[in-house]
């Protein structure tokens, strides 16, 4: 039986949270995800979330469907106080991953649950450093297609991997959904494992 909701499309975020072992089913939550001028990357990305979150339980209330807690989280990669989000085309990517090249950035990603009580949110943030990558290894990846759904033009799931040369923070928090932060906001609600 559906214990929750997933407000999001992303497969890495499906993946991720049936690792936790909660019964959820995935509901669609379109937002605008334009930044405010001058917003700050963390409350820009928990702003997300929580957007997404009531969205999703907006939906939930529309469609006549039973009220159960709705999760969605959103993920930015931030250098030097610059948001990257995902690329617009393969220059966009290109030019992103040039930017993250030999040097490190922050990976933010935020949580929100919505509930009949209200939402509660929570913030991981990740120090990644980029090895130093030439041109030609920056065409090849960007040629891969991979970069052009994610966050900073990358995947650390995938071969994008193999740039990180260190991660101080949640690998899963990279990847779009960190388990232990997810599992532990669940547990505030009596839900998965960490609950018991
Ligand atoms: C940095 C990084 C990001 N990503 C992905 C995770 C997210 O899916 C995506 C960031 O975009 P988001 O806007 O956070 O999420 P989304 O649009 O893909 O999905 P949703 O429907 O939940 O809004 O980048 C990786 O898969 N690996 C990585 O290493």
């Amino acid at each position: 039986m559906t214990q929750l909701y997933l407000a999001s499309g992303s497969p890495r975020r499906k993946e991720l949270l049936a690792q936790t072992g909660v019964m959820f089913e995935r509901i669609a939550a379109p937002i605008d995800e334009t930044p405010q001028a001058a917003e700050n990357p963390r409350d820009y990305v928990i702003r997300m979330a929580v957007e997404k979150a009531e969205s999703g339980w907006q939906h939930l209330i529309s469609m006549g469907l039973a009220l159960k807690p709705v999760l969605a989280s959103d993920t930015s990669v931030v250098l030097a106080d610059e948001i990257l989000g995902k690329p617009l085309d393969a220059a966009d990517a290109a030019a992103m991953l040039r930017k993250l090249s030999g040097q490190t950035h922050e990976v933010l990603t935020s949580l929100a649950l919505r509930d009949e009580h209200g939402v509660q949110t929570r913030l991981s943030v990740s120090r990644v450093t980029f090895a130093q990558l030439s041109d030609a290894q920056i065409a090849t990846y960007v040629a891969s297609g991979e970069p052009m759904d994610k966050a900073g033009a990358y995947g650390i799931q995938g071969l994008g991997g193999v740039f990180v040369a260190h991660l101080d923070g949640s690998f899963t928090g990279v990847m779009g959904l960190p388990l232990h932060d997810t599992a532990a906001l669940l547990a505030q609600n009596g839900l998965g494992v960490l609950a018991q």
